[in-house]
């Protein structure tokens, strides 16, 4: 059996935890290939070694004094190092790193140096070797993530060792520019080394004890989820659910291999499975709910607009044409209704209203800021009646107005939008009709 194992930043944040992960790891020899980030947060209000990091290379790149702020970085792992009594350095290490930085590297560049130390250490611990994630993580000219060549590359290196430490959350151009993929990428690297690998399982080690229904720092202790598929998850990741990475399933789904979500602090718990379909029911009615705040909803109404062949596309083309993406589109008779992200849009919002002005002439066009979405989402929904009624009535309970609704074909999710102010207490509500109380 092989296992490839990827340890969060919270999982790794001092040598207590880095010793709670090397129990992990040497209690199962199938645990070979080890995917750390890098040091996560210690403590509530600590912050993580990648943000220190992007905030020493910023202060470098104004050409101002950032010797401390590199010197508290080394700092983190210095404390690792001692605290697990290593005989090993990283100081050459950081003399580089300080020459690139003044070299203006790139916060790329200075963002993977988190991973890359990291790395380091715990290949110095486990007494694995290390491979730098530049040399087998690839991307092309345009700085997109090179799959098939990248899985050629990390096969034919992997084959080479026994076991090995890889870096997340970067890799590299041809010409040797490292890139990042973004934040809580290293997700996406486990996966990538598993498929690789053609590994029997990837694990996923963090700081709860598997995907849990709903955001638990919105509910208070939600429920385990014990097998998830991966589109569920897609959906759930996609929309916030921050445990895994949103991209993190394709390498894995493509070859099969399930992804165990596992909590480093609570080794014995099983975790949740990841997995491409089963034909296990899930406990409740749906599988998680998962949400953003954020949006903002374009609504063009014009009479007779469903006898206008074209009219939606030529209001897309609008979006399209000031590069903003859509997330939802629902629509009635006389009327269609845009959401998209609120950052994106605001950017351009006189450009795209007064191109759909001259493209269709619309009756009204009406904007409405500060939306949030949900996504309910389960594999069992289809089979079950009523969904859409109990999420309806569980918000009219909690006062909460419902500003849109959409089903998507599959019934494999239900997208709510209410206000921001309304988001938490939406989770929740939803969150007690299926889960708590049942009704
Ligand atoms: N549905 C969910 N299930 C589990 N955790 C979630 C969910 N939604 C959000 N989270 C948050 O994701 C966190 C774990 O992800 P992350 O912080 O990236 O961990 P790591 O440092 O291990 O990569 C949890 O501590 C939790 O607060
Ligand atoms: N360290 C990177 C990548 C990553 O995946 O981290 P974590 O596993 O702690 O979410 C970040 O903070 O984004």
């Amino acid at each position: 059996m092989k296992k490839v194992v990827k340890f969060g930043g919270s999982s790794l944040a001092s040598a207590k935890q880095f010793e709670k992960v090397g129990e992990i790891i040497r209690s199962d020899k199938d645990r070979k290939y080890v995917v750390p980030s890098a040091p996560g947060k210690r403590f509530d209000g600590d912050i993580k070694v990648t943000d220190m990091l992007y905030d020493c290379y910023h202060t470098a790149s104004e050409g101002k004094a950032f010797d401390d702020k590199l010197a508290a970085i080394q700092e983190r792992y210095l404390e690792i190092i001692s605290g697990l009594g290593l005989d090993f350095s990283l100081a050459e290490d950081f003399k580089v790193i300080r020459k690139n930085f003044e070299d203006g590297a790139g916060d790329e560049y200075a963002a993977s140096r988190g991973e890359f130390l990291n790395g380091k250490v715990m290949a110095a611990y486990l007494g694995f070797e290390f491979i730098d994630a530049a040399e087998v993580i690839l991307f092309d000219e345009d700085g997109n993530f090179n799959a098939d060549e990248t899985d050629k590359r990390m096969s034919a290196r992997l084959k080479t060792c026994e076991n090995a430490v890889i870096p997340g959350f970067y890799g590299a151009k041809a010409d040797g520019t490292v890139k990042t993929f973004s934040r809580g990428g290293s997700d996406i690297t486990g996966s990538i080394v598993a498929r690789a690998l053609r590994a029997d399982l990837y694990e996923n080690w963090t700081d709860v004890s598997g995907f849990l229904v709903t955001d638990p720092r919105i509910v208070k202790n939600p429920e385990v989820v014990d097998i998830i598929t991966y589109r569920e998850l897609r959906e759930l990741s996609y929309m916030g659910a921050s445990v895994l990475h949103e991209d993190a399933i394709f390498p894995v789904r493509k070859a099969g291999i399930p992804i165990n979500i596992r909590n480093t602090n609570h080794p014995e718990d099983k975790g949740t499975l990841i997995v491409s379909t089963t034909s296990q029911r899930s406990k409740f009615t749906i599988t998680g709910i998962a949400g953003k705040k954020g949006f903002v909803a374009v609504t063009v109404d014009k009479d007779m607009m469903n006898t206008q062949i074209g009219f939606c596309r030529k209001v897309l083309q609008v979006f399209e044409e000031n590069d903003i993406s859509i997330e939802h589109m629902p629509s009635g008779i006389d009327t269609m209704c845009v959401f998209v992200h609120q950052d994106e849009f605001q950017e351009h919002e006189q450009m795209v209203l007064s191109g759909i002005q001259r493209s269709v002439e619309p009756d009204v066009v009406d904007v409405e800021a500060d939306l949030a979405l949900l996504a309910v989402v389960g594999r069992d929904m289809k089979e079950a009646r009523g969904t859409a009624g109990r999420i309806f009535s569980a918000l009219a309970h909690a006062n909460i107005n419902c500003k849109m609704i959409d089903q998507g074909s599959s019934e494999l999710n239900i997208i709510i939008g209410v206000k921001n102010a309304d988001f938490e207490a939406a989770i929740q509500a939803i969150y007690d009709i299926f889960i708590t109380t049942q009704l």
